[in-house]
């Protein structure tokens, strides 16, 4: 991939990494982009990054830092819009590409934000609760001076949470006096969250998933789903596909692989993990050893979500599922996208598969702005419509243009980007 992009001088060219797989996808879509496409630069540079030193007290007295971002890849459309990962493997490469796939799915799904995404180089589950709050509101205070409710709004993702998003939005608020709910989302309700965001990707992905199984002929009543991951994403998905009646015949996280063939008791299952922290040693399923073999589960619809590039050259053609619904960002490389096209499987692109929790940030943030809370139901509801809005018309764009749902999905991003970029033009 290196190779054949060019590689920005403040990244090594074996770092380019999620960023290189971004900027593969980028030029696959640049040919439909019309005279749009003079544009396409502006969506291959990020237009701030802000890499942060994050030094912390440990508990036992000693000093520790940790390396933090925060990169605004566009702000076309409105403020920057993404979520902050806490991983031991965040790298730069990783958090632009994350913040650019946040561009193209606001843009997708049309809520009115740039992207953005930030992330600190850290291993949560080694730090105490405290701790956690201090890495938490250290980094708050160091990236500060480019977030806030019209700039920049930060939101979970890996390894982050509702008490994560309370501790940023306090760091914020003390730092400039007054309480500002709306510098974040995916709050505790309490503070200006709002109903149904915790599930709202996993609903999103079900939602889709619902829509590209019925035009595949795939009745979601007995149909065999595999997960990867069983976080906020792929935890409740997962839930929302069994309550349905299918049956969640595999599920992968970080330590183990479990399956059952008469599906996985998945109440059960969320118990296990929110006791044990993983699935490793969930009685009521199988164990397998070997982690690759989770690719060639015998399935109907495969949902990765847990990091990028997950699938590749070197499992793509293993892969059994006739849908792959893409609850992580990122988790398909450009050339095992190629094999599984050739192999018939429809793939849902991140960029609309996962739009469901940006989308329930949005009403979190206009909820905040006009402090008038909408019902469980409400929310749910306009979800579900833009949801199900925004995947028919990335269907019927990839029928008439006969393209993928990433190229028909990023065709759909790009141009509001750059149409918006053209509009407000470059003078002075
Ligand atoms: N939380 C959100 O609202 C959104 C999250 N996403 C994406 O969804 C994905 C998952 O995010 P969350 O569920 O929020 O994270 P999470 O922290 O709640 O859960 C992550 C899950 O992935 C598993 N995992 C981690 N490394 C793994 C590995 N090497 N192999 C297999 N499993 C592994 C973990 O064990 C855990 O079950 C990420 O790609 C994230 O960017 C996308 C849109 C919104
Ligand atoms: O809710 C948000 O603002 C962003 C969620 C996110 O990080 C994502 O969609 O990848």
């Amino acid at each position: 991939m290196s190779s054949q992009h060019e590689v920005p001088s403040y990244l090594t060219p074996s770092d380019i990494g999620p960023w290189g797989v971004y900027l593969e996808q980028i030029d696959r879509v640049t040919p439909y982009l019309g005279t749009l496409a003079r544009w396409v630069e502006t969506l291959k540079r990020p237009k701030r990054i802000l890499i942060v030193d994050v030094p912390i007290e440990r508990d036992d007295g000693s000093i520790a830092h940790f390396e933090g971002y925060r990169v605004q890849h566009n702000t076309s459309r409105g403020p920057g819009k993404g979520g902050v990962r806490f991983h031991q493997d965040v790298t730069l490469s990783e958090v632009m590409a994350l913040s650019a796939w946040m561009t193209i799915k606001n843009a997708a799904v049309n809520v009115p934000y740039g992207g953005a995404k930030g992330g600190i180089r850290v291993n949560p589950k080694t730090l105490s609760t405290a701790e956690l709050q201090r890495i938490t509101r250290r980094y708050t205070s160091e990236i500060n001076i480019i977030i806030g409710p019209n700039k920049d709004i930060p939101a979970p993702d890996v390894n982050t949470n509702e008490k994560v998003m309370a501790w940023m939005m306090d760091t914020f608020s003390m730092n400039q006096g007054s309480t500002a709910t709306g510098v974040v989302t995916g709050k505790p309700i309490s503070l200006g969250g709002s109903l149904g965001r915790r599930e709202a990707t996993g609903r999103g992905v079900y939602v889709v998933g619902c829509e590209a199984a019925s035009r595949r002929g795939i009745d979601i009543r007995g149909a065999r789903i595999s997960v990867q991951g069983f976080g906020n994403v792929g935890g409740i998905a997962a839930r929302l596909f069994a309550e349905a009646g299918a049956k969640v015949v595999a599920v992968q996280d970080h330590m183990a692989t479990v399956v059952s063939d008469s599906g996985l008791d998945i109440p059960a299952l969320e118990q296990h993990v929110a006791a044990h922290g993983s699935v490793a040693g969930f009685a009521g399923a199988d164990q397998v050893e070997d982690r690759a073999r989770f690719w060639e589960t015998d399935c109907d619809i495969l949902i990765p979500a847990a990091l990028e590039q997950q699938i590749t050259e070197a499992n793509a053609s293993r892969i059994r599922a006739k849908i792959i619904l893409e609850g992580a960002n990122g988790p398909t490389t450009p050339l095992a996208d190629d094999i599984l096209h050739d192999k018939g499987v429809l793939v849902v692109p991140d960029v609309i598969a996962n739009a469901g929790g940006v989308t329930v940030s949005y009403f979190e943030w206009v909820q905040d702005f006009s402090s008038f809370f909408w019902t469980e139901d409400e929310i749910n509801q306009r979800l579900t419509r833009i949801m199900r809005e925004a995947f028919t018309a990335v269907w019927q764009l990839s029928e008439e243009k006969k393209v993928s749902l990433r190229t028909a999905a990023f065709i759909v991003g790009c141009t509001r980007v750059l149409q918006a970029r053209e509009m407000r033009g470059l003078y002075p």
